[in-house]
């Protein structure tokens, strides 16, 4: 499988400068690709772009040579800064997981989720503890890209680890695409095979 934005420009609105022109970026299954540049460059928009969240002025995103689908639980799943911003404030923990139809013993072990904080709120749980729960659900069956957009930015350094090594693990052995955003470098050197700098491909 192959996930690709070909030839992508965007902009906010008509009135906003323009954010990407020709954009070209492929991610093959298996591979697992950096995405760096400095802060404004539209690493974030390219990421919502090739998660379908946000439309191109021109250009494509395809999922194997089709457009992605719109109904049923994306095959390709983005994971956001805010884990506040991406998951239903009225649903507790449990429902939210069962959603996705996620829940292997094995994957919220790896993250440290905890079986108490299934019966929680979102408001009811740290920003780092929602995060595992964003990480957890992103990886259902049926996700064959991951894109993660600076996810582990606001946790401590050994729950970063812990989450990137599952995040590896399940990557490698599932054969999941996975694009990151980080301003990380060792991070990136760590988990990446390889690094596409948005300078040179469009980026404003
Ligand atoms: N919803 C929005 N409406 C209008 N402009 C936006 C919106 N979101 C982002 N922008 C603008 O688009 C540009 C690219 O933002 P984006 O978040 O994609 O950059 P980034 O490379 O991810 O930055 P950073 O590394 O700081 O997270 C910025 O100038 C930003 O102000």
């Amino acid at each position: 499988m192959r996930l690709e934005a070909k030839n992508v420009s965007f902009r906010y609105n008509e009135r906003s400068p323009w954010i990407l022109r020709e954009v070209t970026v492929t991610v093959e299954e298996g591979e697992r690709v950096g995405l760096i540049g400095p802060s404004g460059y539209g690493k974030s928009t390219l990421l919502r772009l090739m998660g379908g969240y946000l439309k191109p002025a021109s250009g494509e995103i395809l999922l194997d040579g089709k457009p992605l689908e719109k109904k049923g639980i994306s095959p390709v799943q983005l994971i956001y800064q805010h884990p506040e911003k991406a998951i239903n404030p009225r649903w507790k923990m449990k429902k939210v997981l069962e959603e996705s139809g996620m829940f292997r013993e094995e994957v919220m072990e790896a993250l440290g989720i905890e079986k108490e904080w299934l019966g929680r709120y979102p408001r009811e749980l740290s920003g780092g503890e929602l995060q595992r729960f964003c990480v957890a659900r992103s990886l259902f069956q049926g996700t064959h890209f991951l894109l993660a957009d600076e996810m582990s930015t606001m946790l401590d350094v050994i729950t970063q680890a812990q989450i990137w090594n599952l995040m590896v693990k399940e990557v490698q052995e599932r054969n999941i695409g996975l694009l990151m955003v980080t301003h990380n470098k060792a991070l990136a050197k760590k988990v990446c095979t390889r690094c596409i700098d948005l300078r040179e491909q469009g980026g404003r």
